[in-house]
């Protein structure tokens, strides 16, 4: 018999959108041996029109057909019924309570919340390079996209419909019962607002206590897993998200993301003052847009010199640590074609400058680790 040598070659399946094993998930319903030898696999899929089917599908065919003997075998797909469904959320939640956030101060993983002054500096193009960048290090590295008025991150990871005819809108996520599984692009797990929305040019007229419910919602009922990393894509400015996010991640570090220009330092600067009164710590500016190198060797500084070193300047007042002007990322095609087209400078061209200076901010954060200060150790003393 090699039902138990092909279950263990299942075990080697893993499901694209949970990234764990599809045999952890219960969802190998059998494997059985006919007389004539012949295999069948039964898989379950969480929900019917599964995203993911067709790859679990031939995944678990060619992992059944990999064990020495089985030659042929057929794989026969049905869905989890509603207790199932319900047994696999339960699981995967763990032994924390239902629907809680599990990014609190008592969570391993490092929470890093992205704004920016104004809009349009590149803040979304250096939250989906700096991700892809931690992926590739080997770190789980997750997104919420929370820019409400300008949800990019799709497209930047190139999380959209592109087929002939698409609708180049955000990929759905799989939603099984009440947990959300968040799509998956180029390692990282990614949630976003336009995942949500059907017509992209539909503007965002939410107000503050729906964007408050968006985020809470973000954070408790997508399945992000064990993360080491959780950049959060915040909007311009220092609107409703900034208060949510550094109410429900008052632990959160932030990155401040801003130009060259001295003009935009000063409201650059505020931004980075909301994240202080919440409580939150400024860890450091990325300046975006910086120089770009000429062929003569000269610099063409479009945007002025300057801003980012006086962002961090004026930041460091307002706190213990100063805050240091962590990259100065140039002006780039590369940068801007690789987010066009969904695959960022990091991979798609790591050698541009651009990309450089990137590799060199996601090399700190890989390193940090999220300390013991601050959190529960969850152990009780003997009296
Ligand atoms: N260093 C750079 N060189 C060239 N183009 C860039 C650079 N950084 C960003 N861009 C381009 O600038 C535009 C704005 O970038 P992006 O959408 O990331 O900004 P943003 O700050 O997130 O904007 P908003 O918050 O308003 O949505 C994009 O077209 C992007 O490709």
């Amino acid at each position: 018999m090699s039902n138990e040598r092909v279950l263990a070659a299942l075990a080697g399946v893993i499901d694209p959108e949970i990234r764990k094993p599809i045999t952890d998930l219960d969802m190998v319903a059998g494997v059985s041996e006919d007389a004539a030898g012949h295999v069948t696999v039964g898989i379950r899929l969480t929900i019917a029109g599964c995203p993911a089917a067709t790859r679990i599908e031939s995944d678990v065919l060619k992992a059944a057909e990999s064990v020495a003997g089985v030659g042929n075998a057929t794989v026969e797909v049905s869905v989890m019924t509603r207790e199932q469904r319900q047994a696999l959320t339960e699981k995967l939640r763990g032994d924390k309570a239902v629907r809680s956030n599990p990014f609190g101060p008592a969570s391993l993983t490092r929470v890093y919340a992205v704004t920016s002054g104004k809009g349009g500096v590149g803040k979304s193009t250096i939250t989906a390079n700096l991700a892809v960048a931690l992926a590739k290090r080997g770190l789980a590295v997750g997104i919420i996209d929370a820019d409400v008025y300008g949800f990019s991150i799709p497209g930047l990871l190139g999380l959209v419909d592109t087929s002939e005819g698409g609708s180049r809108l955000s990929v759905k996520p799989t939603q099984v019962g009440d947990m959300i599984l968040p799509p998956v692009a180029h390692d990282v797990k990614v949630i976003s607002i336009g995942m949500f929305i059907d017509d992209a040019a539909a503007a965002v007229a939410w107000r503050g206590p729906m964007l408050h419910r968006t985020i809470t919602q973000f954070l408790t009922d997508v399945y992000f897993g064990d993360l080491d990393i959780l950049l959060l894509d915040l909007p311009p400015g220092t609107g409703d998200v900034a208060i949510s996010v550094g109410q429900l991640l008052p632990h959160a570090d932030v990155l401040v993301v801003t130009t060259p220009q001295p003009a935009a330092a000063d409201v650059a600067e505020r931004s980075g003052i909301v994240a202080q009164q919440t409580g939150q710590t400024i860890y450091g500016v990325i300046e975006n847009m910086s120089g770009l190198a000429q062929a003569d060797g000269s610099v063409l500084e479009l945007f002025g010199s300057g801003g980012g070193e006086e962002v961090a300047r004026r930041l460091s007042a307002g706190q213990d640590t100063p805050v240091p002007l962590l990259a100065q990322v140039p002006l780039s095609v590369a940068l801007r074609t690789g987010g066009d087209a969904g695959t960022p400078v990091v991979l798609a061209d790591p050698a541009d400058p651009a990309a450089i200076a990137i590799e060199a901010v996601a090399a700190q954060l890989a390193t940090r680790s999220r300390g013991l200060a601050g959190r529960s150790l969850g152990i009780s003393p003997r009296l």
